[in-house]
């Protein structure tokens, strides 16, 4: 199989779908695999590393989605992305189709088989592709989140430690799932006053287990949320129901509520984020206000630590794209149910069913699709 992996083109996106061991195993299985210049420069993998492992570089994405069976990527095709791809061709990518009407219609009029690593799961129903960029996503959060409760980045002032005498920032973790446990990790490393708030009781049971009583946890409703978030200095948002728009579980009136110069991070803005008042916002210009209290909503967190999260992605996807390219996707899928549950556009039509609820189009199931 022709597989290929271009650049990736969005805002501070440094990560590459394929570094060079994993073309090195592709290659090493028959397959010819075409890499666009400079596509590892964020990741600090060379044309040459690429060329040793037996790729082709190409100097543009034009030869790649115009020759290739399968593009690897990243991050959701752009627009100009999207209209290069064609039927026939095979995207493996994050997609996050639920909250983006635009991007789904282009795919389904590209007649492309799309499978998003996001909803791609394991037999201990965990989601085994979207697992490693939560982690990085969550330790990430706290960082990112500290650094917008300083005075530089808009906010109150607190050091999320704080120091003998004075208070130590609360911080709110809504969703207790991967990335909320890593965030909850690297918060209480950092000295902070840690809740955790899932309406799934065993995730709350997980967190107590693993970091004993140093974490609160609040079983998630609106009446919990709202009190808790009245107070926080800092709310980070990391809830997931598979493949769908994330709920919003803060209000604007809960927004309102907290205090001027706190911070709301929403990790789960890739699903549509879960604050009423998140909108999705980019690496270069990360952080806005509403109400006094200052956003964090980049959907691509893992991109400004590019090198970790594209290797921890690789250690991840590698054994999912050497079965499409080994079986081809019709086999890999048929073979594999928890690829199989990845497909979430086939040639015009909608496979993923949140997917297809959440924008209003008919579901088809990727069984019968493959004829099983
Ligand atoms: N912004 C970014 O750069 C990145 C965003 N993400 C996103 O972060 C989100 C979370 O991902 P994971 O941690 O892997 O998910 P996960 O499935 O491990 O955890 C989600 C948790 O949310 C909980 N939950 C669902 N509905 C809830 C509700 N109403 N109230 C309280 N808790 C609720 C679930 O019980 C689960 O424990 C996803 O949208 C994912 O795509 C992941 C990586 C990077
Ligand atoms: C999961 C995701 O959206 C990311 O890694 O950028
Ligand atoms: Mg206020």
């Amino acid at each position: 199989m022709h597989i290929g992996c271009p650049k990736e083109i969005k805002d501070h996106e440094d990560r590459v779908g394929l570094v060079p061991s994993s073309v090195g195993e592709l290659t090493a299985n028959g397959h010819q695999v075409t890499i666009e210049t400079q596509a590892g420069a964020g990741i600090n993998c060379t044309d040459e590393d690429y060329i040793a492992a037996g790729a082709t570089i190409v100097d543009g994405p034009d030869e790649i989605f115009a020759k290739a069976d399968m593009i690897v990527k990243v991050k959701e095709p752009q627009a100009v992305e999207r209209a290069k791809l064609r039927k026939g061709q095979v995207l493996f990518t994050y997609l996050h189709l639920a909250p983006d009407a635009v991007q789904t219609d282009d795919l389904m009029k590209s007649g492309a088989t799309c499978i998003a690593y996001e909803t791609v799961t394991a037999a201990n129903s965990t989601l085994p592709l979207l697992f490693p960029m939560s982690e990085v996503a969550g330790r990430l959060a706290p960082q990112v989140g500290a650094q917008a409760l300083e005075n530089n980045g808009g906010g109150m002032g607190v050091l999320l430690g704080g120091v003998p005498g004075v208070d130590a920032a609360e911080v709110v973790i809504i969703g207790a799932g991967v990335s909320g446990t890593n965030a909850a990790r690297i918060a209480l490393g950092m000295g902070a006053s840690v809740t955790m708030v899932d309406r799934n009781t065993d995730a709350l049971r997980a967190a107590v287990d693993r970091f004993g009583t140093a974490v609160k946890t609040v079983y998630s409703n609106k009446g919990n949320i709202a009190s808790l978030v009245k107070t926080a200095d800092m709310v980070i948002g990391t809830v997931l129901v598979p493949g769908a728009a994330a709920p919003k579980l803060v209000t604007r009136e809960m927004i309102k509520s907290m205090r001027n110069g706190s911070v709301v991070v929403d990790v789960a803005i890739d699903q549509g984020g879960c604050f009423e008042t998140s909108k999705a916002t980019t690496h270069s210009d990360p952080t806005y206000v509403v109400d006094g209290v200052v956003h964090y909503c980049v959907a691509n967190m893992p991109g400004c630590v590019a090198r970790t999260s594209t290797f921890a992605l690789n250690n991840a996807t590698l054994p999912f794209t050497l079965s499409l390219a080994n079986k081809g996707w019709v086999q890999a899928l048929k073979d594999n149910v928890h690829l199989r549950n990845g497909l979430n556009v086939h040639e015009g039509q909608i496979t993923y069913e949140a997917v297809a609820n959440d924008l209003g189009h008919d579901y088809v199931s990727p069984e019968s699709i493959l004829g099983l």
